[in-house]
């Protein structure tokens, strides 16, 4: 039996298990082993668990791993919920600058428990009938609906993500209502396989694409079953956007200890 010391924290109900890896000492971790965690009903449970590793060259780097066990691409909101924990282990001054699977990031705090993230730009939109398909640091489908609440997003979420064309490397599957003067997003996850609270790169996807025509820099209030967010931008080209930020509050649940085979 190993024991390790985890930190679960929540982004708008979006779930994590932290550790703080920085000398290495969770490095014996399985795949298996992060599943296990993250089960709801023999683990912690968790949408996802990741580790706080140290970095020569930035503040720390960010391993990601979705609750089945496996790595996965970027996280927005475990990217915000592990910079409010690094902050509170004392890393940086509010400034945060680290390295994920998709390269760099820049987090600032506001408070203890509200992060601005910068996420990677974005290049291309594929926009079909009804549908947009982009890359935010991990890939997303989002479909516009008139009624979010209505939609069976695990049936069709999960159809979409399993489709001939995406069940190889899958997709996260976003449905979008425009929502008083932003938008309503619930997600269907890969990796999780399942409808999470909320999903940070989901949510950046589903921004860019509610933007005007007019190249010019969007405010969007993103409304998500586990609460608020808000994506800054500036729209660059005809699909193309800068200087993209995620905004909102991520919170140390509780910490503890448990051993694991
Ligand atoms: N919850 C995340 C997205 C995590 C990765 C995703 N499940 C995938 O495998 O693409 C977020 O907040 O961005």
């Amino acid at each position: 039996m190993n024991s390790i010391h985890f930190y679960k924290y929540q982004g708008t109900g979006n779930d994590f298990v932290i550790m703080d890896n920085r000398e290495g000492q969770y490095n014996w971790l399985t795949d298996e082993q992060v599943n296990e965690l993250c089960d709801r009903r023999f683990g912690i449970g968790a949408d996802g668990l990741m580790l706080l590793n140290k970095s020569e060259d930035y503040d720390f780097a960010m391993k990601y791993y979705n609750a089945d066990g496996r790595e996965s691409s970027m996280c927005g909101n475990g990217g915000r919920c592990l910079a409010a924990f690094a902050h509170k282990m004392g890393v940086g001054d509010g400034n945060l600058y680290f390295i994920a699977v998709d390269g760099e990031h820049a987090a600032t705090m506001d408070g203890d428990s509200w992060v601005n993230l910068k996420m990677q730009q974005v290049d291309f939109v594929e926009h079909g009938p009804l549908y947009y398909y982009l890359n935010t640091g991990s890939p997303h489908f989002v479909k516009y609906v008139e009624d979010v609440q209505a939609v069976d997003v695990f049936n069709e979420g999960r159809g979409i993500r399993y489709n001939d064309r995406f069940a190889a490397d899958g997709t996260n599957v976003n449905f979008v209502q425009h929502f008083e003067n932003g938008i309503f997003v619930r997600t269907y996850e890969r990796g999780v396989e399942d409808e999470t609270y909320s999903c940070g790169t989901g949510v950046t996807a589903a921004a860019l694409t509610f933007a005007g025509q007019e190249e010019k820099e969007y405010v969007v209030p993103v409304q998500t079953l586990g609460g608020q967010l808000e994506v800054r931008f500036t729209k660059t080209g005809e699909r193309s956007f800068d200087n993209i930020w995620l905004c909102g509050p991520a919170t140390l649940v509780f910490e503890g200890d448990i051993n694991v085979k």
